[in-house]
């Protein structure tokens, strides 16, 4: 997260660690959003290699142990059909991940609210993004996870010619635009939008422009969760 600030810790309580296994040590690789005790919703691009995966709920620093975490290995991995991992522009970002047991829900983990199947949200409605992504272009990791506030950029200004233009599909939610942005590492992370007082995973974190992840007219590109509620209801079930 590029901009914004450290978040209070567990303030988002949905937010998971996705983290891959080298040699005997785990390295946070994206984020996720726990949407059911045993399901975790992240990019399609975080997960499209062989690799063994861990997710970690509950955390705040990555390198300092609160007592608070929930560590579960993920036992199965299921992309959207749809995905093509050389063109991300396509859309289809979306993956679900089975965790080993069900996770404990307090008051630092808690689903997340998935919105209205086909919902779309104003120009300017309210969102956070959350992270441990690089704090600034090919910089470090956050060691805390972070919030910045990137307000709803609609299709009609998003896809246009000094936007991304057709890069965006409406398959897509585009965030912010400005200084504050999504930025690598926090691929796979919720876009929490606030609707109606509460908020609502409205976005997977998906791309960012490759000249720098706050590239001006270049928002961050989230995968719309509203455009999969069917396709996730069916994995699940
Ligand atoms: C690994 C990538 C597929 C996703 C990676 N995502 C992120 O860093 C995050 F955190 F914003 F989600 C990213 O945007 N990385 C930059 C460096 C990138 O590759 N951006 C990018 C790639 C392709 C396009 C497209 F769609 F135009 F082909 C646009 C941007």
């Amino acid at each position: 997260v590029v901009g914004g600030e450290v978040a209070r810790p567990n303030s988002w309580p949905w937010q998971i660690s996705l983290q891959y296994r080298s040699g005997s040590k785990y390295y946070h690789t994206c984020g996720g959003t726990l949407i059911e005790r045993g399901w975790v919703m992240t990019a399609a691009h975080c997960v499209d290699s062989n690799r063994m995966w861990r997710v970690v709920m509950g955390e705040h620093d990555l390198y300092s142990n609160s007592g608070r975490e929930q560590i579960m290995d993920v036992i199965q991995v299921f992309i959207h059909p749809g995905w093509d991992s050389s063109n991300v522009g396509n859309g289809w970002d979306i993956a679900l991940l089975r965790i080993s047991s069900d996770a404990t829900l307090n008051s630092y983990v808690q689903l997340g609210s998935l919105p209205p199947s086909g919902q779309i949200l104003p120009h300017n409605n309210l969102c956070y993004v959350t992270g441990w992504g690089r704090t600034s272009t090919g910089g470090n990791l956050s060691a805390q996870l972070k919030q910045a506030y990137l307000p709803v950029v609609d299709y009609k200004t998003c896809s246009s010619s000094s936007w991304w233009g057709s890069t965006i599909k409406t398959t897509m939610v585009c965030g912010g635009g400005g200084a504050e942005a999504g930025c690598n590492g926090d691929s796979g992370g919720p876009l929490n939008c606030l609707v109606n007082g509460k908020y609502y995973v409205h976005g997977i974190a998906s791309f960012v422009s490759g000249y720098g992840c706050n590239t001006p007219k270049k928002p961050t590109v989230f995968t719309r969760v509203s455009a999969y509620i069917e396709w996730m209801d069916s994995i699940m079930a």
